[in-house]
């Protein structure tokens, strides 16, 4: 029985004091400090989460009693000092509070409680995280049926209002290309002016740009690919061709003080090649980089990677493009995205592209889903004492209404989780 199927005894949750419901907010990576570990004697502390889902620097020190690593054995953790409570809110899902343990971001793995090996797992991890928005253009381009305008500006405003700080909202592409993404002036004339956000949108080439800018983006961003055949299908000219076109693209949006961020395909794999040599995304990774692109993001477009091949394409791009310029962009065909992106963190990136409810897939890579759930990123980073500054359950509510648009069930394992104890919740 998973802890979710679990009833919701009163024992179980944290404090009750002054609040009125509250559920426990199952997490194999953030357990209370009573119960078993699932993950043997290793623990994660995190930074205190307010409600707004964002951390402070509060950090609680556990001394941890020698256990096994048994998934059955009962965690025997001291307290050593306390600066917090023993469970802090973490945001409001459906207006009801949500708990997570007071964890700190460090990893306290194994054996020795010694400072050495106290980081040993996670010490490169950054403390905050970048979550760049793709839904609304990744998300939704794939869809066979044309969502109206008004949708998809209602879904950018809500994705807004939880806190993401850039919200890719649409494409200046050719609407034979992508129908679906037709509507780009009209979706850019209803969100120009919010607030707090940065909104760019794809731009393939100067055409696309001079429309993007007339309909009032300030940001946009650039597609090329590591594979030749995916550059020919997804935008009908050769790598150089591209590179080329985006350099006109680069040195028109310098004269406007545009940032341009660049987008690599194929990272790892191509439907039509195959496999993907580091070398060649490094190649394509530094071009943009020279061009003036002040982000590169690493797309695996097709959802083939896995940390093993990550690892190879991260050490061969970072060589070539300093860390702190790249993201990372993954589908989740195979399920690889969280520990891909964990890699990418441990690695140094702080900047993960994901799709609120796992909305997405590219029209030209058949067969590939979408992106990795922008809830489940959060989840995980909450999971890991890292900052994103975005609240859960605004996230939840734009999920959920994109979803229930589109008639099917969230592609976030987390939103469907969370929905389920809310569920399960209202039976106490
Ligand atoms: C690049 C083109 C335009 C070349 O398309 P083309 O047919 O080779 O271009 P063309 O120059 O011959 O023009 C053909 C027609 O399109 C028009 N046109 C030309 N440019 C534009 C424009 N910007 N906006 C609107 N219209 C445009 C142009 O005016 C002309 O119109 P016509 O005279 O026939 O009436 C086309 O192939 C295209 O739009 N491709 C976009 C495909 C696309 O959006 N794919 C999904 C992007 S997702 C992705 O790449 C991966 C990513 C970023 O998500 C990361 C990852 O997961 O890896």
């Amino acid at each position: 029985m998973s802890s979710l199927e679990e009833p919701l005894g009163l024992d179980k949750l944290p404090s009750l004091s002054n609040i009125d419901r509250l559920y426990r907010f199952p997490s194999s990576a953030c357990r209370p400090i009573d119960e078993d570990m699932g993950m043997g004697n290793c623990w994660i502390e995190g930074r205190s989460c307010s409600s707004s889902n964002s951390c402070n620097e509060d950090y609680e020190e556990y001394e941890q009693e020698p256990i096994s690593w048994g998934r059955k054995t009962r965690s025997s953790l001291k307290r050593t000092s306390s600066l917090g409570r023993s469970s802090v809110a973490c945001g409001t899902v459906n207006g009801i509070l949500h708990f997570l343990p007071n964890y700190n971001c460090r990893s306290y793995c194994n054996d020795n409680d010694t400072g050495e090996t106290k980081f040993k797992f996670f010490k490169d991890i950054p403390r905050y995280v970048k979550i760049v928005e793709v839904g609304p253009r990744d998300g939704l381009q794939n869809e066979k049926t044309i969502v109206p305008t008004s949708v998809k500006v209602e879904l950018i405003r809500k994705l807004v209002s939880c806190g993401l700080p850039v919200v890719e909202a649409t494409s200046f592409v050719s609407p034979k290309w992508v129908p679906q993404l037709a509507d780009a002036k009209d979706v850019m004339d209803a969100v120009k002016n919010f607030e707090g956000v940065r909104l760019p949108v794809l731009t393939p080439n100067l055409k696309g740009f001079e429309a993007a800018v007339a309909a009032g983006a300030k940001e946009v961003a650039v597609f090329a690919s590591a594979s030749e055949s995916f550059s020919k299908s997804n935008i009908n000219c050769t790598i150089d061709e591209s590179l080329s076109r985006y350099r006109s693209v680069t040195s028109a949006a310098k004269r406007l003080s545009i940032p341009v961020r660049g987008y690599v395909s194929c990272v790892v794999g191509c439907p039509v090649e195959g496999s993907i040599s580091p070398t060649k995304v490094a190649h394509v990774a530094k071009e943009l980089h020279d061009m003036g692109c002040f982000e590169i993001s690493l797309g695996d477009t097709i959802g083939v990677a896995t940390p093993g091949t990550v690892l190879p394409m991260l050490e061969a791009v970072m060589a070539v493009v300093p860390v702190e310029k790249l993201a990372v962009h993954f589908h989740d065909t195979y399920g690889q995205s969280l520990p891909n992106i964990l890699l990418s963190l441990q690695m140094g990136i702080s900047t993960v592209d994901s799709s609120v409810s796992g909305l997405g897939g590219c029209p030209y890579a058949k067969g590939a889903s979408g992106n990795v759930a922008t809830e489940d990123v959060v989840y995980m980073l909450n999971g890991l004492g890292v900052k994103t500054n975005i609240d859960m359950g605004k996230l939840m509510l734009a999920g959920e209404y994109i979803s229930k648009y589109l008639g099917r069930q969230s592609g976030s394992k987390t939103a469907v989780a969370l929905g389920r104890v809310t569920a399960d919740a209202s039976k106490i």
